[in-house]
């Protein structure tokens, strides 16, 4: 069975969606067979891996969740080998709100991982919205595991302690195997005090479940997606691109 994550802060722009597009893109590039599935409405790791712009699609999450439409043909291959995605668009803006009235609907994305053939994927990491909704639902109910970003920045622990209440709850009510897979530091300035003190905080607060590696601020993981490509084929050599390569590793290492 492959290993579901479901990549989760309900804050914006933390580096959920640069988190998921660039270590399904290393994961990849190790040998893994992996799965992205973008559950975000604004459809950032969609675009980001260059799919979607030409309207090209044959359908996205929003029918899999509102019509029971199977996955694997909503399923794009990227230019990555090994890295596909289930691609997200704005039509997914409605499925938050026409979820609300059907039945099971935390367990949409479950069923239809289910679903899948045994063996096709190794690797599923689920990109969430900002916010604990029902998409976010969806993806905690399916997932093994929980990665948090968590940017490096004033007020990065504030809603980390309604993040846990919530992953308790899931456990309780849906999922009670879900484990916090690491918590990653984004956005890491170290020419900054801030930066550093914030890295201490999370590390004081989650202990050895936060990632070695953490992630610098970095320009080229910033411009990639608008040339449609994860870093590793925009500008493999760049800090960006080593630390995200390196968890990766660590990923790879923790299984
Ligand atoms: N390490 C980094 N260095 C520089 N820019 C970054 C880094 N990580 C992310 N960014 C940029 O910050 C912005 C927010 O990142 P991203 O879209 O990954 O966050 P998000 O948590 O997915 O956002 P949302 O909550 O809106 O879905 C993007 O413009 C992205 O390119």
């Amino acid at each position: 069975m492959a290993r579901v994550a479901a990549i989760v802060n309900q804050k914006g722009g933390v580096g959920k969606s640069t988190t998921a597009i660039n270590l399904g893109a290393y994961l990849a590039q190790r040998g893994e067979r992996v799965l992205l599935i973008d559950m975000d409405p604004q459809a950032n790791a969609t675009s980001g891996l260059g799919i979607g712009s030409n309207g090209e699609l044959a359908g996205c999450m929003y029918d899999v969740l509102l019509d029971g439409r199977p996955l694997e043909e909503i399923i794009v291959s990227t230019a990555v080998e090994r890295l596909h995605i289930a691609p997200a668009s704005i039509q997914l803006v409605g499925a938050e709100v026409e979820l609300v009235s059907s039945l099971a609907r935390e367990l949409k994305l479950r069923r239809a991982l289910e679903k899948l053939p045994e063996g096709r994927y190794e690797r599923i990491l689920v990109d969430c919205p900002p916010s604990l909704d029902l998409l976010t639902l969806n993806a905690l109910a399916a997932a093994d595991e929980v990665l948090i970003p968590v940017q490096c920045e004033y007020y990065a622990l504030e809603g980390l302690t309604q993040l846990m209440r919530s992953i308790r709850m899931v456990r309780e009510e849906l999922n009670p195997g879900l484990e916090i897979g690491g918590v990653l530091l984004t956005m890491f300035d170290a020419r900054t005090n801030l930066s550093r003190q914030v890295a201490e905080e999370v590390r004081s607060f989650f202990g050895g479940r936060v990632f070695k590696t953490v992630i610098p601020r970095s320009v080229r993981l910033s411009e990639a997606p608008s040339h449609g490509m994860p870093v590793s084929l925009y500008a493999p050599s760049s800090s960006g691109a080593e630390a995200y390569a390196a968890v990766a590793g660590e990923v790879l290492g923790g299984d």
